[in-house]
């Protein structure tokens, strides 16, 4: 019940369609009734007799055509107003939940799974359509009917329509009963389809290393467990539901007998006519439908909740980067980055940053370096706000990241990351995504910057070739090629390398540093590569052990010293 309310309010957009729908659904509602009332009177006229038999007749037939429009357009119109306020509301729902999903931080996105996420989106989304098309329009005509049918009832007799009253609180229990033990079963089942989606993403996306692996099998028999696992968790269900089924149906049978036999003992004492019991049975089972039609209903609502649950959880989720109320701009920056007492955890208790301090002077090119793991990424994370350090701060020109705009922040900085993400588009769109408003002669400039124009030329069409989902066309070094004109085209003061030129052979990486060089001069650089011979000229290197910053200093400065800087050159130069 809450969750339809909610689900109202929510789309009070469409309030107008949907006000149209409910006269829609009254109208053919209430044109509804006449049927048995028709029935009654043609029995009336049959065992009563009348002079004019012909003529009323012609009037009952007429009056139930005329119901039957009714009906037909009442329903007509409910049906096409509730659906387009319906999957409007789906589309918004959509919209507000891709929204959402782009103010997490990148903690959100690792504890996720993308197909679990994908399908909140495509699947539990649209149950709001359950909700406004079918639920809340039935529980309308269930109680315009138990009301309407039930005074109706009290019209043709007193006594028997008291005596039909005696199931209905039996009726009720059973229903409630039902739907009560349904919905944590409906709720498993959306988890496990939930699970379901997200094992096939994810096996998607790594259809290499399943191929590369021999374990197609072991992962078809996963998919087979999980599918199998929703198989049964729906049979459960099912079968709980059909079983208390036939309950219903005695208990609703039980109303009409005690009407039947009530019923004879009154025509026998000419209390009711055969007419009045006719239209009544013919009414009794219009009055028993809605609470036989609750758990039914209650079960769709429950289904449909689940799901829709499952979509507010994330709508209601707490950003862990947010952004604040007042943020300001951050207009165009020099580049000054400033790390203060800054510790960060993925995980409690697993520190990988522990009161780090550096700053990091505007136009300076810095190198990140360490043992693998030893958290140099996440320094450089830290810096776009993919993360928030649990404590300390970070400053750009002296002004806090958390007190700016995320857009404003990022706006002021660029990065090229080691696993180079490609949209399926052409190579002048994946490139031009670096800055909105980029002219052509910009993205071929870039192109050209970060020596990716030759092999660009060389492609069937150029610019305009398709690269495939995620890139597929393209080798690892073209990928990270055009991740890098697009990291030059976005012109940010701050450029940040993480093993930007990794998958690059020597002699690409050699003049793809030279442009780097370049780009680097008139920006602040963070730098991280694995092989120092890279990083050699930079301004400053700072070597990070253990959860801190260990050594820094210029290239000859740390050799000099002889630490650990320069015990990784040697075993990188030997
Ligand atoms: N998303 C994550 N969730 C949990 N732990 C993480 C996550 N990313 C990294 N870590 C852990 O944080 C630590 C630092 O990782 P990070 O990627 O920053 O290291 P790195 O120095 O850049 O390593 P490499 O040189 O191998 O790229 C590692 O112990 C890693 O296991």
């Amino acid at each position: 019940m809450r969750m339809a309310w909610r689900v109202l309010v929510e789309a009070r957009k469409y309030w107008v369609q949907l006000g149209i729908g409910f006269a829609g659904v009254v109208i053919a509602t209430i044109a509804g009734f006449y049927l048995p009332w028709a029935l009654r009177s043609l029995t009336q006229l049959a065992t009563e007799g009348s002079s004019h038999f012909a003529a009323e007749a012609l009037t009952i037939g007429l009056l139930l055509l005329a119901s039957t429009l009714l009906q037909a357009i009442g329903s007509s119109l409910s049906g096409y107003m509730n659906h387009y306020a319906a999957l409007h509301y789906v589309a918004d729902l959509r919209t507000r939940l891709y929204g959402k999903y782009q103010q997490m931080s990148l903690r959100y996105f690792n504890r996720s799974r993308t197909g679990d996420l994908t399908g909140r989106v495509v699947n539990d989304a649209m149950e709001a359509e359950i909700f406004i098309a079918h639920a809340i329009p039935d529980f309308v005509v269930n109680v315009l009917t138990f009301v309407g049918v039930g005074i109706l009832l009290l019209t043709i007799n007193v006594k028997l329509a008291l005596i039909s009253l005696i199931t209905i609180p039996l009726l009720l229990a059973i229903t409630i009963w039902q739907s009560k033990r349904l919905s944590p079963m409906w709720r498993e089942n959306s988890r496990v389809r939930g699970e379901i989606a997200g094992k096939v993403q994810e096996n998607m996306s790594g259809i290499k290393e399943i191929q590369i692996f021999n374990r197609q099998q072991e992962e078809q028999s996963n998919v087979s467990r999980l599918a199998l696992k929703h198989t049964k968790t729906y049979l459960h269900a099912s079968l709980f539901y059909e079983t208390s089924k036939p309950l219903l149906a005695f208990v609703t049978a039980l109303g009409t007998v005690l009407v039947v036999i009530v019923g004879g003992r009154l025509i026998g004492t000419g209390e009711v006519s055969i007419a009045d019991i006719i239209g009544f049975i013919a009414y009794l089972g219009m009055f028993y439908n809605p609470v036989k039609s609750f758990s039914g209903l209650m079960e769709m609502a429950g289904k449909a909740g689940a799901g829709l649950k499952r979509v507010f959880d994330v709508l209601e989720e707490v950003e862990d980067v947010p952004e604040k109320r007042h943020a300001i701009t951050l207009p165009r920056i020099q580049g000054r980055i400033v790390f203060q007492d800054v510790s960060f955890a993925y995980q409690d208790g697993l520190t990988v940053l522990e009161k780090l301090n550096l700053t990091i002077e505007p136009g300076r090119t810095v190198a990140l370096v360490g043992t693998t793991g030893v958290g140099k990424t996440t320094l450089a994370s830290l810096v776009n706000r993919f993360y928030d350090p649990q404590v300390g701060s970070i400053q750009l020109d002296d002004i806090d990241i958390r007190d700016v705009t995320l857009a404003s922040l990022r706006d002021n900085i660029s990065m090229v990351l080691q696993d180079t993400f490609l949209f399926d588009g052409s190579v002048y769109d994946n490139i031009a995504y670096g800055w909105k408003g980029a002219a052509q002669e910009d993205v071929v400039a870039a192109a050209k910057a970060a020596k990716a124009h030759d092999f660009i030329a060389l492609m069937e069409q150029g610019y305009h070739t398709i690269i495939g989902e995620r890139g597929v066309r393209l080798s690892g070094g073209q990928k990270q090629r055009l991740s890098i004109a697009r990291a030059i085209l976005r012109n940010a003061p701050i450029l940040i390398l993480d093993e930007a030129t990794s998958a690059l052979d020597t002699k690409t990486e050699h003049e793809i540093q030279e442009a780097l060089d370049e780009i680097s001069k008139d920006r602040t650089t963070l730098v991280i590569a694995h092989r120092l011979s890279t990083i050699r000229h930079a301004d400053q290197i700072v070597v990070l052990e253990g959860t801190g910053v260990a050594e820094t200093g210029t290239h000859d400065e740390l050799i000099r010293l002889g630490g650990i800087y320069a015990r990784l050159y040697a075993t990188q130069a030997s």
